[in-house]
C-alpha cells in the first residue's frame, strides 16, 4: 500500500510515559517523552522485501488473496491509535478507485516505469534534537521537517 512507503507521519505523535517502564531491557523514567518512530518498522529490512519500493505483493499471500501485517503501523498502534484510520482508508479507497476507473497513468514521454523516481524531495538536513538526558541527530526531509515543527509546537503548548 502507498501509506506505507509515503509515510506520512514518520514520528507518529510525542507521548510521554505515566510511570517508570522497562521495555526490552531499558529503562524509562515516569514523564519521559517518547517518540514512536513508525518509519524503522515501515521500512524495515527484516519485514518487508521491498521496503522502499511500493510493492502491493506486500499484501497479497501465495493465492493472491489480501493479508493483514503486523508491520503496517502508518496509523500507530494500541490505544491512541490514528482515530481517522477507517475514514482516512475509506477516501483513499474511493478517492484512488475513482482515478483508476476514469484515467489511464502512464509514466512520462521517454521515461521507463523502473526510472520513476517516488521520493518526496531529495534535499535532506541535519537536525539537533536536545533535552538534558538525550541527543537525538536524524537527517529529515523537507515535509518530515514541517511535521517535526508542528510536532514541537504541539509538545511544547501541552
Ligand atoms: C492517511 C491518513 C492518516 C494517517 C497516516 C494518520 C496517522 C496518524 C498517526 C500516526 C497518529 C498518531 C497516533 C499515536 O499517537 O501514536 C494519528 C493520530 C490521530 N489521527 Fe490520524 N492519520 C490519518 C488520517 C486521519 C484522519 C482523516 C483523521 C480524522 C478525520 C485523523 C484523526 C486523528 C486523531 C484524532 C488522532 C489522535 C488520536 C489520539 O491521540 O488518541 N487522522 N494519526
Amino acid at each position: 500500500m502507498q501509506i506505507r512507503l509515503s509515510n506520512i507521519v514518520p514520528m507518529a505523535i510525542p507521548h510521554r510515559t505515566s510511570r517508570d517502564v522497562s521495555l526490552h531491557g531499558y529503562f524509562i523514567k515516569e514523564g519521559t517523552t517518547v517518540f514512536p518512530l513508525l518509519t524503522s518498522v515501515l521500512y524495515d529490512e527484516s519485514e518487508w522485501e521491498n521496503p522502499f519500493t511500493f510493492n502491493p505483493s506486500h499484501f497479497l499471500d501465495q493465492e493472491g488473496k489480501f493479508v493483514r501485517r503486523d508491520a503496517f503501523m502508518s496509523f500507530s498502534a494500541g490505544r491512541r491509535v490514528c482515530l481517522g484510520e477507517g475514514l482516512a482508508r475509506m477516501e483513499i479507497f474511493l478517492f484512488f478507485t475513482s482515478l483508476l476507473q476514469h484515467f489511464r497513468f502512464t509514466p512520462p514521454p521517454g521515461v521507463s516505469e523502473d526510472e520513476l523516481d517516488l521520493t518526496p524531495f531529495p534535499c535532506h538536513c541535519l537536525l539537533k534534537l536536545q533535552s538534558p538526558d538525550h541527543v537525538f541527530l536524524m537527517t529529515l526531509t523537507p515535509i518530515q521537517q514541517a511535521e517535526m515543527k508542528t510536532t514541537l509546537i504541539q509538545s511544547s503548548d501541552i
